[in-house]
């Protein structure tokens, strides 16, 4: 489902001479459907980098993501929308949502776009804001001034709304309590045996192990690092 061949990618510099930092050379990944891998490598090796490229928000300097049909690397802002829309979710480390939505709609959204009547989408958000442990009385407030674990449960939560054939983890059980963190690990297990395409960063380890089929070290992509 993810397929990953012969990436690289430079940082330029500009405010520094334009000084061109190559940060990754020959990328090389798969995720088949229902599979979860783990991206592992020392700070600094490139695992966000890569997850960047990989949602389309950094460009490639060369190679190829193929996400079913799409190639990441040369496709076209429109069908990079598309993509997101359809197929490619990603659970940032941080929430980032218009203020004044309420929290419900925050989750329902990716349900929404996707001409999901409001009814079932509300459903199925209330739903995962439940299972989430997010109190009914926060549902119609905006999660702006939520605490930081809430705003990542709801983040979580409209992640996991649209039932996407790959899905994008950074963190995602960073500073969760433990009874979240359970919650957040079953929801990956679900979706990994509807038969999700899983790339994640999972700095936890125990979690890491659980929900992993496999590792890829970046740091075999890393220029002055690999091998
Ligand atoms: N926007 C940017 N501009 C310039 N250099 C960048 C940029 N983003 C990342 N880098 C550089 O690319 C390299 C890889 O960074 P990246 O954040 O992908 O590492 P990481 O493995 O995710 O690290 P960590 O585990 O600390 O989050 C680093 O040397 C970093 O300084």
């Amino acid at each position: 489902m993810i397929e990953v061949r012969n990436l690289s990618k430079n940082f330029t510099l500009h405010n520094q001479g334009g000084t061109v930092l190559p940060v990754m050379v020959g990328g090389h990944l798969d995720v088949a459907a229902g599979e979860c891998v783990g991206l592992i490598g020392q700070s600094g090796s490139g695992k966000s980098t890569m997850m960047r490229m990989v949602y389309g928000n950094y460009l490639a300097a060369g190679g190829s993501i193929r996400i079913g049909d799409v190639d990441v690397v040369t496709a076209l802002p429109r069908d990079i929308v598309a993509l997101r829309r359809h197929t490619l979710g990603y659970v940032s480390q941080f929430l980032r949502v218009l203020p004044r939505v309420p929290t419900i709609d925050v989750v329902a959204e990716p349900l929404l776009v996707l001409g999901t009547p409001v009814d079932a989408a509300r459903a199925k958000a209330a739903a995962l804001l439940e299972r989430l442990n997010i109190p009914q009385r926060l549902w119609a407030l905006s999660p702006t001034t939520f605490s930081g674990g809430e705003q990542q449960r709801v983040n979580i939560a409209r992640g996991f709304a649209h039932d996407y054939p790959a899905l994008l983890l950074d963190e995602p059980t960073a500073s969760l309590d433990a009874v979240n963190r359970e919650v957040v690990l079953s929801l990956i297990e679900e979706a990994k045996a509807r038969g999700a395409a899983i790339l994640g960063i999972f700095h936890d380890e125990p979690a890491r192990e659980r929900v992993c089929d496999r590792l890829v070290d970046v740091t075999s992509f890393t220029p002055g690092l690999s091998a």
